[in-house]
């Protein structure tokens, strides 16, 4: 029979089991997972560094269901993943991506067209822009810091998609297009909410979805999309991986709690922004990072290590 003062006493007695069977309920943390993924290419290139490759090269990787539900799969996988602390995700071949698979979204069309009532080709439609939705966002809710790297195209999704991340670099041939307006829809997966945000200008964040204007690099970097253009795709690699292994390299309790509260302060106020960090750091004060990073600072001594999350 249970009684407070055993359990009390199984606790005190025995705390590596404790933890033990506390970790035993969270999620799967499995980078092995990562690799049987088809429509992304995952790799650790680095110490705590991913690199995300959307991986249909073959059609300017756009994005059918799949790779809308590994993209989901893959970046849930990284916020819990105790090995990866920053993220490159990158494009394969030709094109970043050339947005929605138009295919399956012309083959959805013709499934729909067999449902007669509206309303049930609706309730159809909901859950699937929902996924969507949840897989763009999935960027956003990874604790992990996301740089996309672009190169080339980024159209329509694309641009959704990289608004999610936290730092976009790009090429110089780089350009994009918010381009939901020539198929006929109103942009649903994020771009309409985060692309005025990050580029702070509604006037121009409206003009380029009204119009699905063709924009380049140049003046990516001008609207504040990207904050770093590379000469090539080799180089802007390169950079991008440099970047996440600066930021792996710094307290993950720390780059966490920033990512989080950065996010969070997009849509509140000042204060409920200050709020949150406070009662945020109330704890993560008493970290071993702070001391040792405090510490390594101070004596301006050898960089830290921090101890895997
Ligand atoms: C619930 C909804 C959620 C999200 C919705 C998002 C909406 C969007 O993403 S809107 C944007 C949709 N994308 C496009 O309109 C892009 C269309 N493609 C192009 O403009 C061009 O292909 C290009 C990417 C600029 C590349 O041009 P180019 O290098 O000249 O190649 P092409 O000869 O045009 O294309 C080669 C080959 O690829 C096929 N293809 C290109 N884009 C797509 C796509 N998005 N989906 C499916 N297939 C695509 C193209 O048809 C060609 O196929 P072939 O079989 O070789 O003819």
């Amino acid at each position: 029979m249970y009684t407070v003062s055993r359990v009390v006493k199984n606790l005190t007695a025995n705390p590596a089991s404790i933890l033990t069977r506390a970790m035993s309920v969270l999620p799967k943390r499995n980078t092995e997972e990562l690799k049987t993924l088809k429509t992304l290419s995952v790799s650790n290139p680095k110490p705590y560094v991913f690199h995300v490759q959307l991986n249909r090269p073959d059609k300017y990787n756009a994005f059918t269901k799949q790779m809308w539900l590994e993209v989901k799969e893959c970046f849930e996988n990284l916020h819990i993943n105790p090995d990866c602390r920053a993220i490159v995700l990158s494009g394969a071949g030709k094109h970043f991506t050339a947005g929605i698979d138009l295919t399956s979204m012309m083959m959805l069309g013709q499934e729909l067209g067999e449902v007669e009532d509206v309303s049930r080709k609706g309730y159809v439609m909901e859950p699937l822009i929902k996924l969507y939705q949840d897989s763009v966002s999935a960027l956003e809710v990874c604790q992990k810091p996301v740089i996309a790297a672009v190169h080339s195209a980024c159209i329509g999704a694309g641009v959704d998609f990289i608004t999610a991340a936290d730092i976009r670099y790009s090429t110089k041939d780089a350009w994009f297009q918010v381009k939901e307006v020539d198929i006929g829809m109103a942009a649903d997966v994020g771009s309409l909410q985060r692309f005025p945000k990050v580029i702070g200008s509604q006037s121009l964040a409206r003009e380029l979805c009204f119009t699905g204007r063709k924009f380049l690099s140049d003046e990516a970097v001008k609207c504040g999309l990207v904050s770093r253009v590379f000469e090539n795709q080799e180089e802007l690699l390169q950079g991008a991986l440099e970047l996440a292994e600066l930021i792996a390299s710094k307290s993950p309790i720390a780059v966490q709690a920033t990512k989080n509260n950065m996010v969070y302060s997009l849509d509140h106020t000042n204060q409920e922004g200050l709020d949150n960090i406070r009662n945020v750091n109330k704890l993560y004060l008493q970290s071993e990072d702070f001391l040792t990073a405090v510490a390594a600072q101070l004596t301006k001594g050898e960089k830290p290590n921090f101890s895997k999350l």
